[in-house]
């Protein structure tokens, strides 16, 4: 029985989703070692902020096939821990887009107008109108940091709101920020200009600590921050001083370099113009129920065996390329499993190229697949299309990619793998004919056209009288049945290769008699 766990509150059109393929146990706010202790009955893994997937649990998931994070961030997963054990990450990437956005902008208006604090004073008896005397958000400056889905969702309200939008994106075209109407500028002059600041962008190691008390002080003494994007991104303590001393107007935050936000941060003690809620920009329920049901649907077609749409770990290889690429990646994967058979050792290098009309493809899923299809050998189901670059990368496997669209020899083009190791150098190549059929075309360089099948034989012989009738009797003899045979050479009486599709495996015993026949210089029998 398929079993999926669910282990933070998603909403329950998820639930049904997953229903419809596995068992689905909810357990939330499991403490560490109980997930570690239960995760591997689980064939996948549903997450939202609230757990935390270390490479400890990873390494303790024997069946763990999916993790699937019911939001946008994948910072509470140990990614390269999961491709490592071929564990497919995937989130939504756009489900809580705007009401991540519509959080940030509801930040900058409460703190413009001291909502919270109003609220808390007329609450406890006060009627106090002069001391909340507020800012308009119209014609002031507002400097976007990070110009992504949510970065953008909010500089295009804020403009409708009569705001001067500035940007700070690294990543983004002077011509996408002209389309958005948006200035582009260079990270100080937009905290020295900005009226308000509104961070969108990623934590990674370069933007930790980003915001932090020499920036600070380069903000107008009225200037305003919010930030729902990730904790670490401001200096917390550096923060705090800053609203404390005046030296800035306001700051409004959703997310803590630490979370729960610790009893003792200084955050908590800052009495005024510091608004701070916890974690909720995603917190609405057309929100949850986007991500909820986006994140179970791809849950439910990898445990179907399908692709899914948003692989956070297989970059590249999205469901749209996946479908339309099918018969080109498995002819990759092909290729790659008889190759790393004819070449009977480690590789260290591998050249992919695609030719004529397969140029056009995108290289780098074939490469994947072509990988997948190598590393099988060795390393059987344990391989997949998730850690297939990583275990290749560790093997010390060198991979060329070439693109020669200038070759013309099938209509569809060709894929041609090449490997050398120490002793040896082998190439197969391959096309994919109408109908999706796969033609083995070369193999070292010697013309074929073999569809390739489960049991095969391949030889490297001299092209003379009597070898295949010997093949053939001996094989009879031992009661392996041939399917089809197909001999290629380049000149008579030269060397040539040989292929036979069998209906049965060649046993070990009958290889060594096969390798005894004169003439035969190798022979590699390949099971697909
Ligand atoms: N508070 C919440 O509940 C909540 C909800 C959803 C998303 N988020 C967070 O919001 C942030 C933005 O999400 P998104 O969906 O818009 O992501 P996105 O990938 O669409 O956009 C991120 C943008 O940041 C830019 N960027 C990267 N490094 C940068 C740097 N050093 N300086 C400036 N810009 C940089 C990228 O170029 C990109 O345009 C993420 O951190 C995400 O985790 C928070
Ligand atoms: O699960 C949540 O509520 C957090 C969502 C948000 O931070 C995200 O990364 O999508």
């Amino acid at each position: 029985m398929t079993k999926v766990l669910v282990s933070d509150p998603i909403d329950q059109a998820g639930i049904d989703i997953l229903s419809q393929v596995a068992q689905v146990d909810v357990r939330t706010g499991l403490p560490p070692e109980e997930l570690k202790a239960i995760i591997g009955d689980y064939d996948a893994l549903m997450i939202r902020s609230g757990t935390t997937v270390t490479a400890e649990i990873i390494e303790a998931a024997d069946k763990l096939r999916i993790i699937g994070r019911a939001g946008v961030g994948v910072d509470n997963v140990d990614v390269p821990a999961a491709t490592k054990r071929g564990v497919l990450v995937v989130n939504s990437p756009e489900g809580n887009t705007i009401a991540a956005a519509e959080q940030a902008l509801a930040l900058m208006l409460a703190l413009s107008r001291h909502v919270p604090h109003a609220h808390a004073s007329t609450m406890a008896g006060g009627w106090d109108r002069k001391k909340y005397v507020g800012n308009e958000l119209y014609k002031k400056k507002l400097g976007v940091v990070g110009l992504g889905k949510i970065g953008s969702h909010v500089a295009r309200v804020a403009k409708a709101m009569g705001m001067d939008v500035m940007a700070y994106d690294p990543y983004v075209s002077a011509e996408r920020a002209q389309q958005m109407q948006v200035r582009l500028l260079p990270l100080p002059a937009l905290f020295a200009e900005a009226d308000f600041v509104s961070l969108h962008l990623p934590r990674t190691p370069d933007t930790e600590n980003l915001v932090n008390a020499e920036l600070l002080k380069t903000m107008k003494s009225t200037a305003r921050i919010v930030n729902c994007a990730r904790g670490g991104i401001i200096d917390e303590a550096a923060l705090a001083e800053a609203v404390e001393n005046g030296t800035i107007g306001g700051a409004a935050l959703d997310v803590y370099a630490k979370e729960p936000l610790e009893a003792g941060s200084p955050l908590r003690q800052v009495k005024e113009r510091l608004i701070l809620t916890p974690h909720l920009g995603a917190s609405t329920e057309e929100a949850q129920e986007n991500v909820a049901i986006d994140v179970a649907e791809q849950i439910r077609d990898v445990l179907l065996g399908l692709p899914a749409r948003s692989a956070v770990n297989i970059p590249g290889l999205n469901a749209e390329v996946m479908e339309q690429l099918k018969p080109h990646l498995q002819l990759a994967e092909t290729l790659g499993q008889l190759l790393s058979q004819l070449a009977g050792g480690p590789i260290s290098e591998l050249e992919v190229r695609l030719q004529g009309d397969f140029a056009a493809h995108p290289a780098q899923p074939l490469v994947v697949a072509a990988l997948k299809g190598l590393l099988s050998t060795a390393l059987g189901d344990s391989i997949n299309y998730v850690n297939a670059s990583l275990e290749a990368k560790e093997r010390g496997i060198h991979v060329l990619e070439v693109k020669d669209d200038a070759s013309r020899d099938f209509a569809g083009g060709s894929l041609q793998l090449s490997c050398r190791n120490s002793q040896a150098s082998h190439s197969v190549t391959g096309a994919v004919f109408a109908e999706g059929e796969l033609r083995i075309t070369t193999i070292d360089e010697f013309p074929v056209n073999v569809a390739p099948s489960r049991h095969m034989l391949f030889t490297r012989h001299r092209d003379m009288p009597g070898i295949i009738g010997q093949l053939g009797s001996l094989l009879g003899e031992h009661n392996v049945n041939i399917a089809s045979m197909q001999v290629g050479r380049r000149i008579v009486r030269g060397d040539a290769v040989m292929v036979l599709s069998l209906d049965d495996p060649i046993p070990p015993s009958l290889l060594v008699s096969v390798h005894a026949i004169n003439g035969i210089q190798e022979a590699h029998p390949v099971t697909l």
